[in-house]
């Protein structure tokens, strides 16, 4: 047969137009596997929020869903918990989170059932409980919070996933998390902790309001012992950043009076005197610092630095074991460390001893309420 010079020129043409369509086609495929490769869409983690309608709760929630707990690429899933009276607020909470169209939120369950609430949950705030009402004796209230931290330990042990951390934000804060830990046998003691991060972030304040420099300059300021009025706040390791390096907090203060008394007691009536102001407790200061606690545990401590938590108790300090008291930590890997070797001078002694029995008898009046 014979091929005419036009149908040779049309075959090589319909060759190349074949190559340049395949050329794109495998271009393309090539560029989708690409973005697969680097996509950073991570799997969603859970976070349980309980007495999610209550004032913390409102400031948390947006603040986990946008990112700030555990990190701008982290999805999250959200699950929040109150009580019957609640039911109706909580639901409204939830209609505003879909409102708000947060990119990094993936699921939110509102619920009053506990093991609803608790299933699968990586992350648990606890800011749920029953707070002390006028002409209520202190074994009253210990033994309301002793049957909800009770019934929720059991539902987190039963169905959190197995490596859950938990944070206790509810007062009194300390022994709710003891009272936890101990009707939680299979959660790791170190996964169960108390919020003092937002007396260590107010002790932070008072620092850079003295000497007007910017807080984020200031580090490693201690809060020991319990979250009340007992905590002792020390600054005798405590430093300022300067364009000439590092510089103790007390040599640039230069006033160990105020450091000695009115800079402890503001701190540790700082809770109150809030409460006296906005005759609502703190809200804003207290859902950051959670978001500061957890972010840190489960992202790092900056080099360097340390932050204080609430942690189970070991004899280290001479603090007894068996207590969840406030230590200075680092944390790597999702690991907390109490910073070891740190020299104690008879005033700090003092100090830590005294919020060491508070806490010895909260333990003890928790233990009597079971
Ligand atoms: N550790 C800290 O640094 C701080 C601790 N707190 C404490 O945090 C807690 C929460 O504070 P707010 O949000 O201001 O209180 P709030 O009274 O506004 O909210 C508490 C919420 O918990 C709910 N609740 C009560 N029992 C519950 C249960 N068994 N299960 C689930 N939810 C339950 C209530 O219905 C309410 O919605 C309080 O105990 C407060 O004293 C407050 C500030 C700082
Ligand atoms: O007593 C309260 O509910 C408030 C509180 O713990 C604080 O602000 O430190």
């Amino acid at each position: 047969m014979e091929i005419t010079a036009w149908e040779i020129m049309d075959h090589t043409l319909l060759k190349k137009i074949l190559l340049v369509l395949f050329c794109t086609f495998l271009f393309w495929k090539i560029i989708r596997y690409m973005c697969g490769l680097l996509k950073v869409d991570k799997e969603p983690v859970t976070v349980l929020v309980t007495g999610a309608a209550g004032q913390i709760g409102y400031a948390l929630v947006p603040m986990i869903a946008r990112g700030l707990m555990l990190g701008s690429n982290q999805p999250v899933i959200l699950h929040m918990l109150d009580i019957e009276p609640a039911a109706e607020s909580l639901k409204g909470v939830k209609m505003e989170l879909i409102d708000a169209a947060f990119p990094l939120l993936r699921g939110v369950v509102a619920t009053t059932d506990v093991v609803e609430a608790c299933k699968d949950v990586n992350i648990a705030v606890m800011l749920g409980g029953f707070p002390r009402k006028e002409g209520m004796e202190r074994k009253d209230v210990m033994s309301k919070n002793v049957s909800i931290y009770k019934a929720q330990a059991s539902a987190l042990e039963e169905h959190a996933a197995a490596d859950c951390k938990v944070l206790v934000v509810a007062n009194p804060a300390n022994t709710n998390a003891l009272i936890l830990k101990e009707f939680a046998p299979s959660i790791p003691e170190k996964n169960i902790t108390c919020l003092t991060r937002l007396d260590h972030n107010r002790a932070l304040g008072q620092i850079s309001e003295k000497l007007n420099v910017h807080v984020s300059d200031v580090k490693n300021v201690i809060i020991w012992g319990n979250h009340s009025s007992t905590q002792y706040p020390d600054v005798n390791h405590a430093v300022v950043t300067t364009s000439n390096g590092h510089k103790p907090v007390r040599e640039l203060v230069a006033d160990d009076n105020w450091l000695n008394t009115e800079f402890i007691t503001t701190v540790q009536e700082r809770g109150g005197a809030i409460i006296k102001a906005r005759k609502l407790s703190s809200a804003l200061s207290a859902a950051s610092a959670a978001c500061d606690h957890i972010r840190d545990w489960v992202l790092g401590t900056p080099k360097g630095t340390w932050v204080s938590m609430g942690v189970y108790s070991d004899g280290c300090y001479g603090i007894q074991s068996g207590l969840i008291y406030s230590f200075p930590v680092t944390c790597d890997k999702g690991e907390w460390n109490i910073v070891q070797g740190l020299k104690i001078d008879e005033f700090s002694r003092e100090k830590m001893d005294k919020t060491a029995q508070e806490l010895i008898q909260e333990k003890k009046l928790a233990m009597s309420c079971l």
